[in-house]
């Protein structure tokens, strides 16, 4: 009896729900939508939670969401530095997963874990489709590098030219010498636009006080500047002279690039923008490649290219694999081409401005980097310079712990790779008890094929379990004795600064990066002051904020600085080198585990 009362309740309450829901659906239908998105999240916390509390071998417990299908996709694409920085603090797993609409994505905690990823081979973690998605979206070949997968296993073989010491020392001197050159006509202290150099005319410049200052924005300054120096080493010199705008270009597209490659349609001026400066850049490069085709088959060279002799060795033999592809590879090479122009300086240039950023906004540390490169930096009667780049990177720890911090500061790549096939990887047991106290057991983790493994740089770079004191920038955090002389420094990158990537895809052009980086950042910090206009913090450091938290990020606005009139600054003596910089800033034990929370935040 009492059932059937219940039945028949039910039953009417049904009909009142179904009657409301057909008088009101505008208030229905959210309503629905609010409570499938509640219990989606109460499932998955419940998934969450158990899966996390498992030891045995298991395929990474995903992040509680709210929004099926969705996954994490809108906290991902609004701030994946929050979603990520809060994930990693209250994991206890090594490795757990986001979900981006059908796809699961690995997200790695752990540098025994990244060690794994990195041993893998490219049957198992491939970069294809990314590399695909970054010709179409990013580089316009219509699709058509992946229609063209031998040939590009080829492009990608000739890339170890960059690692040999004779491409290293051909690029590095080249550069260096074009640093020499320069680096006296920083600014001309002109209004006049023809006596102004290539670099200062878009950034801005004002001169006031009699021509005695200027005002200029110093990213726009250095970063072309940088540009017009190590251009000629890969893509010769009358690249620079008949496209002296791709300068501009370049850092146009690159500012909205994770945009570009996210496939966003042209909705912002900055998009529009960027797509069109993308366009000139593939024109420009469409008229080098034909440029050098004549030259390389013996006819006349096209008028303003001259013999092209100087086009490095790598590029010209990237030129001739692309050739030999037919005229059907052409939309393939341009793309591919620019795509290493853009390679060239997207990351090293502004990596550059940010460490030079730093080394401004402390005093104490400007004079020790002052002081320490002053032995490698000669001037010529002729008033150039020349910079010896091989001691820059051997002999001054300081200066290449700045660089190294800055990259672990400024630096959000994420590196992702597809998953062909299903492996398995076991954290350390300094790991384990480091997410999970002293007595836990290592844990394994299945990673299924048709997935992405991700390693978020941001996340890791800021991980306080990895690094001490995360949020300080510390120039000196990465000095360590020499082995082999107790009383000598040097600078070591930790195998959890994962910069250049790692594995078979690792960076190629490291090691003329760091060469040409540390040439850029001594000429400029040694010989020019730099004032800075903006607002100051409490600790005196320049208040800049970035663009965007991701790749290697554009200021948001000008950097404005204000230089005096003046001759290059005089070299520092080497003595002036024991400052107290070195007392404020003690090398730094290992830092320990800290407590964990267990419960994961709303994200
Ligand atoms: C500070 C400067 C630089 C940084 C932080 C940097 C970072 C990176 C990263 C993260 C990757 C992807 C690695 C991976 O997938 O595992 C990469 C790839 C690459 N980089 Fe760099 N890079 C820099 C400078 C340069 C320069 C100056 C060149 C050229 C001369 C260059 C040439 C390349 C090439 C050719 C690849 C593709 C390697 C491959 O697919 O085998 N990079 N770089």
């Amino acid at each position: 009896m009492a059932l059937s009362s219940l039945v028949v309740e039910f039953g009417n309450s049904t009909r009142q729900i179904y009657a409301f829901a057909s008088l009101h659906p505008y208030i229905t239908a959210p309503l629905l939508v609010i409570l499938t998105c509640l219990l989606n999240r109460v499932y998955s916390e419940l998934q969450y939670a158990r899966i996390q509390a498992r030891d045995n071998p298991k395929e990474p417990a995903t992040l509680p969401y709210w929004i099926p299908f969705l996954g994490h996709v809108i906290s991902y694409i609004s701030n994946n530095g929050k979603l990520t920085g809060q994930a990693r603090d209250h994991c206890r797993d090594s490795i757990y997963t986001i979900r981006l609409l059908h796809r699961q994505h690995y997200m790695i905690t752990t540098p025994s874990i990244v060690q794994q990823i990195f041993k893998q081979r490219a049957t198992t973690l491939s970069n294809k489709p990314l590399i695909h998605r970054i010709a179409r979206n990013g580089f316009r070949d219509e699709g058509t590098t992946a229609e063209q997968p031998d040939l590009n296993a080829k492009i990608t073989d000739n890339l170890h030219i960059l690692m040999t010491e004779s491409a290293i020392l051909d690029a590095s001197d080249r550069t260096a010498k074009a640093v020499g050159k320069s680096i006296s006509l920083l600014t001309s202290f002109s209004s006049i636009r023809a006596k102004q150099t290539a670099w200062e005319r878009g950034a801005n410049p004002q001169v006031t006080n009699n021509g005695k200052t200027i005002e200029a924005d110093m990213f726009h300054l250095v970063t072309r500047w940088a540009y017009t120096c190590s251009t000629p080493a890969m893509f010769g010199q009358s690249f620079l002279k008949r496209f002296p705008d791709v300068m501009d270009d370049l850092f146009v597209f690159d500012g909205q690039f994770p945009f570009l490659l996210a496939g966003v349609p042209a909705i912002t001026g900055k998009i529009v923008k960027a797509k069109a400066a993308r366009d000139r850049c593939l024109d420009a490069m469409k008229e080098w490649f034909e440029a050098l085709t004549a030259v390389e088959d013996g006819g006349k060279p096209r008028f303003g290219w001259g013999d092209m002799g100087d086009v490095s060795e790598l590029m010209r033999i990237q030129h001739r694999t692309w050739r030999s592809g037919g005229p059907q590879a052409e939309k393939a090479a341009i793309s591919s081409l620019l795509s290493s122009l853009w390679g060239l300086h997207a990351n090293s240039n502004i990596i550059a401005f940010w460490t030079m950023l730093h080394i401004y906004e402390n005093p104490t540390l400007l004079a020790s980097i002052r002081a320490e490169v002053s032995p490698y930096i000669t001037r010529l009667p002729s008033r150039e310079y020349t910079f010896d780049h091989s001691s820059l990177s051997r002999k001054c720890p300081i200066l290449k712990s700045t660089w190294y911090e800055t990259m672990r500061w400024d630096l959000f790549g994420a590196e992702q790779k597809y998953i062909l096939r299903d492996f398995c990887v076991t954290e350390s047991a300094e790991d384990a008890t480091m997410l999970r106290g002293p007595s836990a057991l290592p844990r394994s983790y299945t990673l299924k094929a048709g997935n992405v493994v991700c390693i978020h740089n941001g996340a890791t770079q800021k991980d306080p379990k990895l690094w001490e004191n995360p949020e300080e920038f510390n120039p000196r955090r990465f000095i360590v004795q020499d082995s082999r002389d107790k009383t000598t420094e040097k600078a070591e990158m930790f195998r959890h600064l994962y910069s250049f990537g790692g594995g078979y895809s690792m960076c190629k052009g490291r090691l003329f990066a760091e060469r040409e980086v540390l040439t850029f950042v001594a000429a400029v910090v040694s010989l020019w002051d730099m004032e800075f206009l903006g607002d100051k913090g409490q600790d005196g450091r320049w208040v800049v904020q970035r663009e965007m938290d991701a790749g290697a990020p554009h200021p948001d606005g000008e950097v404005r600085v204000r230089r005096q009139k003046q001759p290059p600054l005089t070299l520092s003596p080497p003595t002036a080198i024991t400052t107290n910089f070195f007392t404020t800033h003690p090398i730094q034990p290992p830092p320990q585990p800290p407590q964990r929370e267990s419960t994961m935040p709303l994200l």
